[in-house]
């Protein structure tokens, strides 16, 4: 675990090199302290007065220089910790991207939110604090300790020994903390997870009455982190008490023995003076070790975290290179036979199912909730693969698996009701995956999405920050922006996804104008939650359980009088009553 700990740390070894240079320069300057102020007591024993003066200002300018060093030695580290936070949040971040929309819906998006933010943060703390002190302590201790070997060596070796023996406390009591850490941390990652369902789920909780029985899951994984953090605070505070005892014992056992050896006339009285102070000096290596001990146990969870994200498999391999068969040309997609299983499910959601997407024609997929629509759009999109030997999806004739993720997904576009928009202006929403639009390519694609009206009589204009913390637009306006995106993206291939809650947005004139001007020269797939909107497709799949129960053009279905007439006749009935 150590050594990938180190293994991260590697991009900043350059600062973190000057760091641990800077810090046994500070405990160089310690004992040159000390022995200045030695020689003056010395001196002064001989009343050279002028030479105890030079000796105390030589003292005294440590005292400056070894500020500087402090100064130079907390840049250096910061500056390391910045460089292998920076390489590793880029490294994580690059790996979820392979990793796919799936990694994060298996797992709770405030844990995966707790490793990029938090683990990566308590990395931190093991580069600047951890690392560079291991370095400085053992450095700086064999300094003061060969230091005070020339002086007596039996109090040099009783001085090395206490102070290994402080340092051995908190190894030994290692596998405990690591424990309890780990308990702390997870209880962390909890608590977040379960925060962010708080703040993202309330008026959801508030309409089936749950938010009392969420309020009260918060407050007993707020407890059960707490309990977990005041165990590893007393576990911290036991060690670090240990270690004082152990360092008093042996400062005091040194002084004494130096008496003791003064007494019987084999030290001088300046050699038992350099004892005091340098016995004391000896111990701050480990007393400060033992301080950045906690901020290296903290990283060993962390780091556990970060290895488990990064070792996490994609669910879709990225592995293909052939090119799609047109480029910009509308595809002709096909699912042939396709079976696809939800891991862990029993049941296959959607099951052998043959459907063909003309090219530039628009094929609406209905059917009752859970009948598998929104995963035949998943698969279009490879967030996974059809279970494996049962059935291909193709482009063109060109098998998705064949072609790269980046190379396929460039030439799919998705508008959705539930339109993502991040915090930032009009301009860059719309631009979003396309950094080389210009402000005229962006107001021609606002205008034809009917949104450059309502863009121009916002505060700002294009400028104007919407999105998380910003200005809030109403429902027909964030899905006008998300056409205008799509209309930027110019993808040959358009995945229609018509969430149930909107129907006063399908409903509003500019967004159904824009979504039809959208479609045109584009192959389309709508999966419509409801009926209304799909009787101008040009092809119909219904699906019920997962299979397709039948496919035709609407109007051809609708005087079959079968799945899809029964649908539309029990809508209706729902409208009427
Ligand atoms: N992430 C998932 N893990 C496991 N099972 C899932 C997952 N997503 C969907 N399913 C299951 O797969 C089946 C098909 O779901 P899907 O979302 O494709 O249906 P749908 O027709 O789009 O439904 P709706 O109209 O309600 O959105 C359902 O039984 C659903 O419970």
């Amino acid at each position: 675990m150590l050594i990938s700990l180190i293994h991260h740390a590697r991009p900043g070894r350059g600062p973190l090199l000057a760091s641990v240079a800077a810090g046994v320069g500070v405990s160089a300057c310690y004992v040159a302290q000390s022995l200045l102020l030695t020689l003056a007591v010395a001196r002064g024993l001989r009343e050279d007065l002028t030479g105890a003066v030079w000796a105390c200002c030589g003292a005294l300018a440590l005292v400056a220089v070894r500020a500087l060093l402090i100064w130079a030695r907390e840049v250096a580290a910061a500056r390391a910790a910045e460089r292998v936070k920076t390489d590793l949040r880029l490294r994580l971040y690059r790996h979820l991207l392979t990793l796919g929309p799936a990694h994060v819906t298996r797992q709770r998006t405030g844990a995966v939110l707790t490793t990029l933010q938090d683990s990566v943060e308590a990395l931190d703390r093991f580069v600047s604090i951890f690392l560079p002190q291991v370095l400085v302590s053992v450095l700086g201790g064999l300094g003061i300790v060969a230091v005070l070997a020339l002086i007596d060596p039996p109090v040099a070796l009783l001085v090395a020994v206490t102070a290994v023996l402080a340092a051995a406390v908190p190894r030994l009591l290692r596998h405990r903390m690591r424990q309890m850490l780990m308990d702390f941390m997870r209880g962390w990652r909890g608590l977040s997870a379960d925060y962010l369902d708080a703040v993202q789920g309330p008026p959801a909780l508030k309409a089936v009455g749950a938010d009392g029985h969420f309020g009260t899951r918060l407050s007993r994984s707020a407890w059960d982190f707490y309990r977990s953090s005041l165990r590893f605070t007393q576990i911290g505070t036991i060690s670090a008490g240990f270690v004082g005892f152990f360092a008093a014992l042996g400062t005091a056992a040194a002084v004494g023995l130096a008496a003791w050896q003064y007494a019987s006339g084999d030290l001088s009285v300046t050699a038992v003076f350099a004892v005091l102070l340098l016995s004391r000096e000896a111990f701050r290596p480990v007393t400060e070790l033992m301080a950045a001990f906690h901020a290296g146990q903290a990283a060993l969870p962390a780091d556990e975290a970060i290895r488990e994200l990064l070792a996490a498999k994609p669910v879709v391999p990225d592995t293909g290179t052939t090119p799609p068969a047109r480029t910009g040309a509308p595809p002709r997609v096909t699912f042939d036979d396709v079976t696809y299983t939800y891991p862990g499910q029993g049941q296959p959601a959607v099951d052998r199912v043959t459907i063909t997407l003309e090219a530039s024609t628009t094929t609406a997929v209905v059917g009752p909730s859970g009948a598998g629509k929104s995963t035949l759009a998943r698969l279009l999109l490879r967030f996974a693969d059809p279970d494996p030997g049962n059935g291909r999806i193709s482009a063109d004739g060109v098998d998705l698996r064949h072609m790269s993720l980046a190379d396929w997904h460039t030439r799919i576009a998705v508008v959705s009701q539930e339109v993502f928009l991040f915090h930032g202006t009009v301009h860059d929403n719309i631009a979003f995956g396309r950094a080389d639009a210009g402000p005229q390519d962006i107001e021609k694609a606002a205008r034809a999405a009917h949104a450059h009206d309502f863009i121009t009589a916002l505060p700002d204009g294009y400028d104007t920050v919407i999105g998380e913390r910003g200005l809030r637009l109403s429902g027909g306006q964030r899905q006008r922006l998300a056409i205008a995106r799509a209309l930027l993206a110019d993808a040959p291939l358009l995945i229609l996804d018509e969430a149930t809650s909107s129907v006063d947005i399908a409903a509003e004139r500019a967004v159904v104008d824009a979504l039809d001007r959208l479609r045109e020269g584009r192959t389309v797939l709508v999966i419509a939650h409801r009926l209304s909107t799909v009787a101008d497709a040009d092809h119909l799949v219904v699906l019920t359980d997962g299979r397709v129960a039948e496919a035709a053009p609407p109007d051809q279905l609708l005087a079959q009088g079968g799945a899809y007439a029964r649908l539309v006749a029990r809508q209706r009935e729902g409208a009427t009553r």
